[in-house]
């Protein structure tokens, strides 16, 4: 969409997509670039809000529309807060959703898409690979908040976004009262530097360039400068000794105590932080070539003719530019003809007509004046002269004129940052790159050569002020490439610090550089884990046996290991990870075993109770325990005094193994179940449980390298357990340092589940109630998953677990209930469970509890209220609690509006994971797969995308590795070292 201006006119009649629309736009920043749009929004939403709220007698909707009229000025986050409770009243079950939602219908509707799709000016950055409108946000080094941030953060919001350039609505009752001030923010007609404010600053063409780097200088096609690089001047700064990115902003020449306080107030107190204000987009300045048509987006440079401000009528005037622009004639391309581009900005009320006000509007554009106009043409009744009601104008200055005449470069266009327009920023980023030295950049040339990177000189030089599109693309890929790798070679520079020897850091970067994967073969495995493996009723399939013994090939070297275990719901993970723990237990050392719920720690101590009960004489059976915060104080003494004295080999349970009270005799190793539920701050809290020597704990010969008299301290072996398939590229991003074993097949003869989605009015509620009973009479076991425990005024569209107790019991008569959710005590959680399994009850009403990991085989149906409140990784999983046995199975997602069926959808098609666990990593972003506990902990990146830039992670990856297998100090790199410090600073890195 390209502004407010054409959602609200199209948005007149009232009706629900409408609404949504204008929402949609606003949550994403439509009041972004002129706050006064918000007055427009403001009554737009009341008025829609009214027809709303007539159908909904709740008391909630009243309110609201009390609050919503104070909408216009209240702060960022009570707008967003109003948005939310809007779209909760419409249906959504929050704003984002009614994002996605709005997204997904605008996506699959075709006349929408066109009419969207009219407005993209990325349709004008097409052919440019990798720089994506509107999503290179500003370098933020210091976190402060620009005045550009949408209402909603999170990703789901950008991608579709015009930018500025598109937005064009103009309410000018908000405009300042000092004129001065239009210019910048009454409108997107981007404020230009004037001529005179130039003048306070020395002219550029006096500055000079440093020389060329030489880095891997010619992978850049940089050598085409223009003049204005050329140097006349000598720099303030140009040796790299003495270069540093931090250095104040004070280093670059020509600015004036204005501009630089301007660009303090900003945040931008040093040339990093400057150097990273990259531009939005680049604009190609060559005039159209193709036929100019009604709608089109188009971009043209040319003069100013005229520039009028014209009173109308005592409270209507407007601002005319006229620009007089070359460009091929349709018949003839090779002949060139004069068009006319009428600018033309409304303004409204009686403030606005007078004179003083008009002649500055007009002054803003002279004629003779090189301008550049993007927006969405209109013929108009004379030949060869078109409208532009929605534009964008840019002053260009001499460079610009050059470049039209020579070969046209791509133009930076630069996102406002404060007060700071656009064109100030092409100004004083020139001054900036000029200062920069040739050799400044950290990385070796060697590894820059390897990865086909430009220097940092270049790149900077490159994004710039890029000579092509591609040169700007290789720029970006070098700024990607180092977000990633500065975060990778600090976590691994950390974990090798951590090793003590010469050989342990050989051995841990060793580990990272094979591919091939280690592993110990089954009959080398330890009497113990051999006696599970045979204790078990199933043999285990390739891929449980593939990890296993790559597990096993990790436990025997001398260096902690960090693995992530993941597979598909129901694959088999917990038996590997059991099998692992009986590899330490038999060497003599203790296993804890950490999950997110109590339900799962039981039932995994109930698994491995009954596995035992198979291994005959009790003297060879390890003792285990259970400890989970229902555990009674007398009881959780006594199993800490177990584990501290040795006596209990291996412990299971939840958070409450952490805690600082449970200290073990000799800890070897820690498997976290469900990973990404926990922090990764708590995975590293095992490390602080290290072992000392414990010689009662010894069983039998270590086949470990060592038993614990020769060593008295080493990190626990770490194995993480996900079936949220973390795709690959965001498993380094989050954990740099981790192997990663992979299940990929199932227990034999599974059945996919069939999944169907629904909307849940009340024919599909029927339709579900229908299938429900078929299941049941078949003899099936049914989970009913509910979003909430119990109805709620706020959330009056939920369905709610005890709210529907009764009606389902009467509804499915003869058959028995059973209710399950987080505020039940642990013992009626686990009674309740119990019931279910051994088939008193027949339908389970639940929450989420049930998500991770519990494991009824027999459990057949599973019916899921309000599925659009959850992600499709979600989804998955709960999915997978049914179908784990070998009967058929079915599961239905039942969906609040029609709208959000559209993307669970993607359910029904595929039972694979790992592409569920990427489709939601590519439509919803990371944050959202992960959930916030883990996303928290995602490093932020400011330009890369880790949906699509995951290859770059890769190489970064490995271009971190080689860097510290040559010096793994970083002794032999200092500056390589100065910049990772001062990008991370060491002591915050890792956990
Ligand atoms: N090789 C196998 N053959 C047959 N059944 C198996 C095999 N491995 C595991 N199972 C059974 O499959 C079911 C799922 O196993 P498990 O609970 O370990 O899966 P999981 O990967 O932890 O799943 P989730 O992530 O959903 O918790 C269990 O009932 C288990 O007994």
């Amino acid at each position: 969409m390209a502004g407010s201006a054409s959602i609200l006119t199209f948005c007149v009649g009232f009706n629900k997509h409408s609404l949504t629309s204008a929402i949609s736009f606003e949550a994403e920043g439509g009041y972004m670039n002129a706050s006064m749009k918000n007055m427009r929004f403001c009554s737009f939403l009341h008025s829609n809000l009214q027809k709303l709220c007539y159908r909904s007698t709740h008391k909630s909707a009243k309110k609201l529309l009390d609050e919503v009229i104070s909408y216009g000025i209240a702060s960022k986050s009570d707008r967003s807060d109003m948005l939310n409770k809007v779209s909760v009243l419409m249906g959504y079950s929050s704003l984002e959703d009614l994002i996605e939602q709005e997204r997904i219908h605008r996506d699959s509707s075709p006349d929408l898409k066109e009419m969207f799709d009219e407005f993209d000016i990325s349709l004008a950055c097409g052919r440019f690979p990798s720089i994506i409108l509107g999503n290179s946000s500003i370098i933020e080094l210091y976190n402060e908040q620009s005045e550009q941030v949408d209402l909603l953060l999170g990703n789901s919001c950008k991608g579709y976004l015009p930018g500025a350039v598109g937005n064009i609505w103009t309410e000018p009752n908000k405009v300042s009262e000092t004129w001065s001030f239009l210019d910048l923010a009454s409108s997107n007609v981007n404020a230009s530097l004037t001529k005179e404010e130039n003048t306070s600053v020395f002219p550029i063409d006096s500055l000079p360039r440093a020389s060329k780097s030489g880095g891997n200088s010619d992978a850049t096609p940089g050598s085409k400068e223009s003049d204005v690089r050329t140097a006349t001047e000598p720099p303030q700064v140009t040796e790299s000794d003495e270069f540093n990115f931090d250095l104040s902003i004070n280093s670059v020449p020509g600015i004036s105590s204005r501009h630089r306080q301007q660009l303090d107030k900003s945040g931008f107190h040093t040339l990093r932080k400057l150097l990273h204000h990259f531009p939005r987009t680049y604009a190609d300045l060559r005039n159209a070539k193709g036929p100019i048509e009604d709608g089109h987006y188009l971009i043209f440079m040319g003069t100013v003719l005229s520039s009028r401000g014209i009173k109308a009528s005592s409270s209507f005037s407007f601002l005319e530019v006229v620009v007089e622009c070359e460009v091929a004639s349709e018949a003839y391309p090779d002949v060139k003809k004069t068009i006319y581009v009428h600018l033309k900005k409304y303004f409204r009320g009686t403030r606005f007509t007078c004179l003083p006000f008009l002649r500055s509007l007009e002054s803003k554009h002279k004629e003779g004046d090189l301008v550049h106009v993007s927006g969405k043409v209109k013929a108009m009744r004379m030949e060869d002269h078109y409208e532009m009601n929605e534009y964008t104008i840019d002053m260009l200055n001499k460079e610009a004129e050059s470049n039209l005449q020579g070969e046209a470069r791509p133009y930076p266009v630069y996102p406002y940052k404060g007060s700071l327009s656009p064109n100030f920023f092409k100004d004083i980023l020139l001054r900036a790159l000029k200062v920069l030295p040739a050799n400044v950049d950290p990385i070796p040339n060697d590894i820059l050569a390897e990865f086909s990177l430009p220097s940092l000189h270049d790149a900077y030089w490159g994004i710039h002020k890029p000579c092509t599109l591609n040169e700007a693309d290789l720029a970006r890929k070098r700024f990607i490439f180092d977000e990633f790798f500065y975060l990778q070679l600090g976590r691994l520079f950390q974990m090798l610090d951590a090793c003590g020897t010469r050989i342990e850091k050989d051995a841990l970067l060793e580990r990272y550089q094979k591919h091939e994967l280690n592993s110990i073969a089954v009959d080398e495995w330890s009497s113990l884990t051999k006696k599970l493996l045979n204790s078990l009723p199933y043999a285990l399939t390739p891929s449980q046996l593939n990890a296993t013994s790559e597990i096993i090939w990790d436990l025997r070297r001398p260096i902690p290991m960090n693995r992530l275990l993941q597979g598909d719901v129901g694959c088999g993970k917990t038996v590997v990870a059991f099998l692992a723990c009986m590899e330490v237990i038999d060497a003599g050392f203790q296993a804890a075993f950490m999950v997110p719920t109590e339900l799962l720690a039981i039932q995994h101590y109930e698994l491995i109770l009954s596995l035992l009960e198979n291994f005959g004489e009790d003297h060879l059976k390890p003792s285990i325990a259970l400890l989970t915060g229902s555990t009674s104080s007398k009881q959780s003494r006594l199993i800490r005094e177990g584990l501290l004295s040795g006596d209990i080999a291996m412990v299971i349970g939840t958070q409450s193994l952490i805690a600082d009270r449970v200290e073990f005799a000799a800890l070897r190793m820690a498997v976290v179940d469900e990973q990404h539920r926990f922090g990764v701050i708590q995975r590293g809290r095992f490390n602080n449980k290290l072992y000392s020597t414990s010689s009662s704990l010894r069983t039998s010969d270590s086949s470990l390298d060592h038993s614990p008299d020769e060593k008295t301290s080493m990190a626990p072996h770490f194995l993480a357990m996900s079936a949220t398939p973390i795709p690959r590229t965001l498993a380094l991003a989050l954990y740099g340092d981790m192997s990663l074993t992979q299940i990929t097949d199932l227990p034999p003869g599974r059945e996919s589940v069939e999944t169907f989605t629904l909307e849940g009015n009340e024919i599909g509620l029927e339709k579900v109630y229908e299938m429900m009973h078929n299941e049941l009479q078949a003899g099936g076991k049914v989970f009913l998953v509910y979003p909430i425990i119990e109805e709620s005024e706020q959330l009056p569209q939920l369905h709610a677990a005890t709210t529907d107790f009764s009606s389902i019991s009467a509804k499915f008569e003869g058959y028995q209930c059973g209710l399950l959710h987080g505020r039940m005590k642990s013992d009626e959680k686990d009674e309740a469970l119990r019931k279910f399994r051994c088939g008193d009850t027949n339908i389970l009403l639940s929450t989420q509890v049930i998500e991770i990991g519990v494991d009824v085989p027999d459990a057949s149906m599973m019916v899921v209220m309000n599925a659009e409140r959850m992600g499709i990784a979600q989804l998955h999983q709960l999915r997978g609690r049914v179908g784990r046995g070998t009967r058929k199975s079915m599961c239905i997602f039942v969906a609040a509006t029609a709208g959000a069926l559209n993307r669970l959808k993607v359910l029904e098609n595929s039972s694979d994971g790992f592409f569920l666990a990427n489709f939601d990593l590519l439509h919803r972003g990371p944050g959202n797969l992960l959930g916030k506990k883990q996303s928290g902990h995602l490093p932020e990146f400011p330009i890369a995308r880790l949906e699509i830039d995951g290859n770059i992670l890769q190489e970064a990856h490995l271009a971190a590795l080689k860097v510290l297998s040559t010096s793994s100090d970083l002794d032999k790199f200092p500056k390589l070292k100065a910049e990772l410090s001062m990008r991370q600073p060491l002591c915050l890195l890792g956990d």
